[in-house]
């Protein structure tokens, strides 16, 4: 098959993702600024313009269809300057013509003018705020992954999954600063001026493969093409977030030791990680958690990646060797960290990673277990 299978929730996931990422690119280039939310992270006028674009996108054509998305639009009440920004930011998005950005000729787009007024611009992102579940269907998505990558200029990621019975069956991710092989060098740190060919769109479909396109549909590899993983071979590569505070790269350190693993981790922001791996650049992605793993993992910050590492050959399961629970709210709450691998390597890693934690004195991670008390 030379694409991915068609669909009318494809089209329009395309869609909603190739605007959004229009208006975090934008964001990108003028060097953004950030608000601080009630759990300390940061948030930006690109996140919350590329969740109302989604979210109306979306809306438009699945009115029943439930989101479960990261922001909330409460900051923009108190604040007309930056809903204002935000607005103007959503309506470029939503007004450009659908060939142009997307390729979808045949596509038609449902929504209206007014979807881009300052008081549906906030309705859109609050849609977002489903409390997911078990049953049905709903979306779930993260307008900007990797938020702190965004802020210093590094990779980011809008992605969005639909999710079936807690199950992610359809993901489309945007990386704008990924270029679209890995022969062309990531740009450095800082470097806002973007990627040539315009970064790289993700799609996966259950059953139906994982695909790479550029986003810039005026680049050379403006067609979808099927990506896979790397097959288990001599050496592994491994890939883990820049920011130390997210997973444990301490035990990252001894998993590499035990997988004699000699070359340095490939530090990156986002699931642009995921995508990376399911392409092959690298082999493992290594997260695990800190301290006692009291946090719980978002389920937006893995239900695309998830799907993309799993249609290219991969396996992704947390530190017990459990899948992803995605049927359990708006977090992974019956799961502690994830490890992601080539199906053929993903038990030997994970291995590595259970001995790596016993070691440790954290071996109830890897056993599922909860931490026991003091
Ligand atoms: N203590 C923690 N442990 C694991 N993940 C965390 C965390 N604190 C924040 N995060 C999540 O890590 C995501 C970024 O991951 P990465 O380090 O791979 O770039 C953030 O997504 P956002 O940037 O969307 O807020 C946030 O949801
Ligand atoms: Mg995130």
């Amino acid at each position: 098959m030379s694409h991915p299978p068609a669909s009318v929730e494809l089209s329009t996931a395309i869609s909603a993702v190739s605007r959004a990422s229009l208006a975090t690119s934008s964001v990108f280039r003028s060097i953004p600024s950030s608000l601080t939310k009630e759990d300390k992270s940061p948030v930006t006028l690109g996140d919350f313009a590329a969740q109302a674009v989604v979210n109306s996108v979306l809306h438009a054509h699945f009115s029943q269809d439930k989101i479960v998305a990261e922001e909330e639009a409460s900051a923009l009440k108190e604040n007309g300057e930056l809903r204002g920004k935000v607005t103007a930011l959503v309506k470029e998005a939503l007004q450009r013509d659908e060939a142009g950005l997307t390729g979808q000729k045949d596509f038609k787009p449902q929504w209206t003018e007014k979807a881009a007024s300052d008081e549906a611009v906030m309705e859109s992102i609050d849609l977002g705020s489903y409390s997911g579940g078990s049953s049905g269907r709903f979306w779930t998505l993260d307008p900007i992954d990797g938020t702190k990558g965004f802020l210093r200029g590094g990779q980011y990621a809008v992605c969005l999954a639909l999710v079936e019975s807690g199950k992610p069956t359809l993901a489309v991710m945007a990386c704008p600063n990924l270029p679209f092989t890995k022969d062309v060098p990531k740009p450095q740190e800082g470097d806002r001026s973007g990627v040539d060919g315009g970064g790289s769109l993700f799609v996966a479909v259950k059953g139906g493969g994982a695909w790479q396109r550029s986003l810039n549909l005026s680049a050379a590899s403006a067609s979808f093409q099927p990506i896979s993983m790397r097959p288990r071979d001599a050496s592994l590569t491994f890939c883990e977030s820049v920011e130390a505070g997210h997973s444990s790269q301490g035990t990252n350190a001894e998993i590499a030791k035990l997988l004699t693993i000699t070359a340095p981790p490939v530090r990156m922001d986002s699931q642009a990680k995921y995508a990376s791996v399911a392409r092959g650049d690298g082999d493992v992605y290594l997260r695990l958690p800190t301290g006692k793993g009291e946090y719980q993992e978002k389920i937006w910050d893995h239900a695309s990646g998830q799907l993309l590492c799993e249609e290219a050959g991969g396996k992704v399961t947390d530190c017990s060797g459990k899948d992803l629970d995605f049927g359990q709210g708006r977090t992974l709450k019956l799961n502690k960290g994830v490890v992601v691998a080539h199906r053929d390597a993903h038990e030997e890693v994970l291995k590595a990673v259970q001995e790596a934690l016993e070691k440790e004195g954290r071996g109830y991670l890897a056993r599922g277990e909860p931490a026991p008390a003091l």
